[in-house]
């Protein structure tokens, strides 16, 4: 399975930057994985909400550019639908007894994701309600994606 995770920004934090790695490197044997950043635009300080609004479109345009044709895209969104670790196992299960072996997850910068990307989305996926910093959103997603694959797998992994 090729799994890409298009994300906006860099990685500042080093206690991240350690845990991805670590997740890159445990997911290495289960996918292809190929994390695709896509630069975050200047937000100027007091930014009207239309300036916010044209921001996350401009975040947004560079973000389609990167997903690729045939992908099944499911843009990480805090009011898309909450699964259970072992429902995202078997819907990523069933997409590649489907035949589609090619997801796309994408996370949005401190404004979040345009309409436009959210439109593009086959799945919308939220990990609660609760609002997690873009950075740290990118580890607890390597981390579920790895679970998932530990679960389809019937491999042992701390509950
Ligand atoms: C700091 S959040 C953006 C918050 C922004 N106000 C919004 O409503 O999207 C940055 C990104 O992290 C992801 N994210 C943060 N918390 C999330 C959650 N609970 N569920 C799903 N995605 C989340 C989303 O992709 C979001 O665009």
């Amino acid at each position: 399975m090729q799994i890409d995770i298009i994300a906006v920004g860099k990685i500042k934090e080093k206690y991240l930057n350690l845990g991805i790695e670590e997740f890159q490197k445990r997911l290495s044997s289960y996918c292809k994985l190929n994390i695709i950043e896509v630069p975050d635009e200047r937000i100027p300080d007091n930014a009207s909400l239309a300036e916010e609004e044209y921001i996350k479109e401009k975040e947004g345009e560079k973000i389609i550019s990167k997903i690729r044709d045939g992908s099944y895209i499911i843009p990480l969104a805090l009011n898309g639908k909450m699964l259970s670790s072992e429902e995202l196992a078997e819907k990523m299960n069933n997409l590649a007894i489907g035949g589609n072996s090619h997801i796309t997850f994408i996370i949005g910068g401190s404004n979040g994701l345009s309409n436009k990307v959210l439109q593009k989305g086959n799945f919308l996926l939220s990990f609660s309600k609760m609002t997690f910093p873009h950075q740290l959103m990118r580890l607890i997603l390597l981390e579920q994606i790895y679970r998932c694959f530990r679960i389809n797998r019937g491999e042992p992994y701390h509950k």
